[in-house]
């Protein structure tokens, strides 16, 4: 990897934030390849520097350009950054990876826990392209994807395993709008953002039956206690959980009408399925299938987490918003610090 910028990055894929961290990585000072599914999309950003799907209305700055074919995307990218949904990305990084450069950095964007396995993106990431922790990173915080496109200032954190590298890439995405801080804790990270998106879901619900800020500010901390939790028993430092990975993108997710995670909790709130709310947005929203990783992995690892059962629950039709609600005040009480 090359320590100054102006480096080529490929971006997968074109979605919000794979498009809105173009944006960052352009404005850092790299030639960004855009990687798309759809040649109508590649074509409107190499004709009209614009997603119109994503991110309509937004300039794409020059240094930004798009194509469908993987293999041109990656020939000589020494950074490669990775936004699909976290559901497809060992099948879509299978048929990437034969590409990818022997020495090029691997980012993850996604925020969440695969299905089955229980992996975390960057596990993923490691079993499908063998690269080892030092060519892992991940980057992760409070970065709703159309504010960091429109250049709202933020902050947010890279974490690798090896600190010099998390130092070469915190260079590569530092632009005047993206202040990004580093960290060597990616399981923190990672756990931080997948489950920002279910205490996000659980918010949501409740703002969807009418409950005010008492409620939601009950659920984020508990949210963050159970998040604590799990992470910590799995090895994350507890610091990183109390900042931008971790409380301040719980923030952003819950407070924000921007959320997908909150619309969708809010939707299931006013009493809609979740197959009305899949049919009626193409957007993902990581923590309705997250929530079952999740709980999963609490389940496997002996933690308490009422949070992601009942919003899996919920998800899953077998539980109303209201019934949630009901069960989590209903259940033993306990001393908070437990
Ligand atoms: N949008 C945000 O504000 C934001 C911010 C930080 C992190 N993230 C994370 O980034 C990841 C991507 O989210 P997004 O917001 O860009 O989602 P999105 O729904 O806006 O875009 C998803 C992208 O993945 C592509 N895609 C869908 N199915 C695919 C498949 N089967 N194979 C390959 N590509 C497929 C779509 O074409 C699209 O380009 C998620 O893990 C999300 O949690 C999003
Ligand atoms: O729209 P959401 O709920 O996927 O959240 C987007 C980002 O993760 C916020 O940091």
């Amino acid at each position: 990897m090359t320590s100054a910028p102006h480096g080529k990055v490929a971006v997968f894929s074109a979605g919000s934030w794979g498009t809105a961290f173009s944006i960052v990585l352009a404005d850092a000072g790299n030639d960004v390849t855009l990687w798309a599914r759809r040649p109508e999309v590649a074509d409107a950003i190499n004709a009209r520097h614009e997603n119109v799907d994503y991110l309509p209305g937004i300039e794409l700055p020059p240094n930004v350009d798009a194509t469908t074919d993987a293999e041109k995307a990656l020939h000589g990218a020494d950074v490669v950054v990775l936004a699909t949904p976290s559901q497809t990305l060992r099948e879509n990084l299978t048929e990437w990876a034969p590409h990818i450069e022997d020495d090029a950095v691997i980012v993850s964007l996604m925020k969440g826990v695969e299905l089955g396995s229980l992996n975390r993106m960057s596990e993923v990431i490691h079993q499908v392209t063998g690269a080892g922790p030092e060519r892992i990173a991940v980057i992760s915080g409070p970065n709703l994807a159309k504010e960091i496109a429109r250049r709202e200032p933020a902050a947010s954190v890279v974490a690798c395993a090896d600190e010099e590298v998390a130092k070469r890439l915190q260079q590569r995405c530092h632009s005047p709008a993206f202040r990004p801080y580093t960290s060597v804790d990616v399981l923190g990270c990672e756990l931080g953002g997948a489950y920002k998106n279910v205490v996000g879901l659980a918010v949501g619900m409740a703002v969807g039956l009418g409950f005010g800020d008492n409620t939601t500010a009950s659920i984020i901390t508990r949210g963050l206690a159970e998040t604590a939790r799990l992470a910590m028993k799995l090895g994350a430092n507890p610091l990183t959980l109390m900042g931008l990975a971790g409380l301040g993108d719980l923030v952003a997710t819950c407070s924000s009408p921007l959320s997908r995670n909150r619309s969708f909790g809010e939707k299931l709130g006013q009493g809609m399925t979740t197959e009305e709310i899949y049919a009626s947005t193409r957007q993902v929203a990581e923590g309705a299938k997250s929530c079952s990783s999740l709980r999963a992995l609490a389940e496997q690892y002996g933690c308490d987490a009422p949070v992601a059962r009942y919003v899996d629950e919920v998800v899953a039709g077998t539980m109303t918003a209201q019934d949630m609600m009901d069960a989590v005040l209903a259940r033993d009480t306990k001393a908070e610090t437990d």
